[in-house]
């Protein structure tokens, strides 16, 4: 039997992006598939500021069963039929070329250590499942040297998290959902990249890092299933509003693009609050940064600023670089330089900027209160790059798990 030093360990390592929607996906027609009820559309945010690293690896002298190990804990990938939906499609990619070429390394019959870790808190309405299975489905990509595209990849990372499709791609994303049954068609493409609208800029008010009490897989049965209103969603709503902040898109429209994500984010939270028994993903904090954006907008007399919330309380704002001083200035004014948060790569245009944008008389005195009290954390961000191939391998040479 050959010794362990002579069975190689194959890696690959990369980084993927977080990505927030402003037309939401939100209902499944196919749970097992994860078939989504309607397109939807998001961008993706830098990975300078958060991103899941993951590197996969395989070698003949790792123990027989695939492994995951995520922020140094070891998951139960047996009991995760997502994570084994994804592997399993991808094995078989590999299977493919591997009978096509015989001089390729069998390495669809070895054993997986895939390690991964996010820079931010997993579970916590912070797209964590997005980057974090766009990342598997990459690495392990890379290490079988896959031909496919990022959209073919796309349907695999569908199955793992419906939105980590959208994270394989940067810029403006879109989720196609797709007619057909075995959901073949249900892929993402890249609407446009970062660089046709480079200046985009989002600030995450982070409300709350608690995991979320009803997981979006679960919020979105109970919905598809009970609300009334969700039908018209489905059938009009969202597919005008596909068509339409395409448009704002592709002409660089941010009154429109603002518009439209303001009101998607709205019906989506509508919908759940129509599901029955009724789900809040929104708080007063919540709340209270919706009455911000209106008010900021409202002072400055033109939509600077819109927010989108995902299955939890935390708000996103997005805005262009040009009013950073309107929207980011006035929020920092508001909350306070103590709050944590404000730095980083997307500071520069923000640290020289001493008195809010907007006068805080313009804003209402209760929401200046509730969001100094409730908002923790903020993440100043902006639109940002697909997965990038890295070299900061999380699992050595040897095959050992790198800890950093
Ligand atoms: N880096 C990662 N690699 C593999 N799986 C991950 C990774 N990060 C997160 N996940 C998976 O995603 C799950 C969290 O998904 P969940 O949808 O509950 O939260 P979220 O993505 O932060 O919130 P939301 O999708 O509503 O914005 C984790 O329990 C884990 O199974
Ligand atoms: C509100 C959302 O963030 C819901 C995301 O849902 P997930 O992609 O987390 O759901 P699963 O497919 O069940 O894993 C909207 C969106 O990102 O489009």
């Amino acid at each position: 039997m050959a010794s362990d030093s002579s069975k190689p360990v194959y890696r690959a390592t990369t980084t993927a992006p977080v990505n927030i929607a402003v037309i939401k996906y939100w209902g499944k027609r196919d749970v097992t598939l994860n078939l989504p009820t309607n397109p939807s559309l998001s961008v993706t945010l830098s990975q300078r500021s958060l991103r899941t690293l993951t590197t996969a690896s395989c070698s003949a002298k790792f123990p027989k069963d695939d492994t995951l190990s995520l922020n140094g804990k070891p998951q139960d990938i047996s009991s995760s039929k997502r994570t084994l939906a994804c592997l399993s499609n991808l094995r078989s990619l590999r299977q493919q070329l591997e009978a096509a070429d015989s001089s390729l390394p069998k390495l669809s019959v070895l054993s997986l250590r895939i390690v991964s870790e996010n820079n931010f808190p997993t579970a916590a309405g912070l797209a964590s499942s997005a980057a974090g299975f766009a990342a598997l489905v990459r690495a392990v990509a890379d290490l079988y040297q896959l031909p496919q595209s990022a959209t073919e990849l796309s349907r695999i990372a569908r199955q793992g998290s419906g939105s980590a499709c959208r994270s394989l791609m940067g810029g403006y994303v879109a989720w196609r959902s797709g007619d057909l049954a075995d959901g073949s068609d249900s892929l993402a493409e890249e609407v446009a990249p970062a660089s046709h609208w480079p200046e985009m800029r989002a600030l995450i008010l982070v409300v709350s890092a608690e995991k979320k009490d009803v997981p979006s897989t679960e919020g979105m049965q109970t919905t598809v299933g009970t609300s009334e209103l969700f039908a018209r969603r489905v059938e009009s709503v969202v597919p005008e509003r596909m068509a339409a902040i395409e448009a704002a898109i592709r002409d660089r429209d941010f009154p429109k693009f603002a518009e439209i994500t303001m009101r998607d984010s709205n019906t989506f939270h509508a919908t759940c609050l129509d599901s029955w028994p009724p789900i809040f993903y929104m708080n007063d904090v919540s709340r209270a940064a919706v009455r911000l954006v209106h008010d900021i907008n409202s002072a400055v007399g033109r939509t600077v600023c819109a927010y989108t919330f995902d299955a939890g309380p935390n708000a996103v704002i997005y805005y262009e670089e040009k009013d950073s001083a309107l929207v980011a200035g006035t929020a920092k004014a508001i909350l306070g330089s103590n709050t944590e948060g404000w730095g980083g790569p997307f500071y520069e245009t923000l640290a020289n900027v001493t008195a809010p944008g907007v006068e805080l008389d313009k804003i209402d005195p209760r929401v200046l209160s509730t969001l100094k009290d409730g908002v923790s954390r903020v993440i100043l961000t902006g639109v940002g790059e697909g997965p990038v191939k890295v070299q900061d391998h999380l699992v050595s040479e040897t095959g050992e798990i790198v800890t950093n």
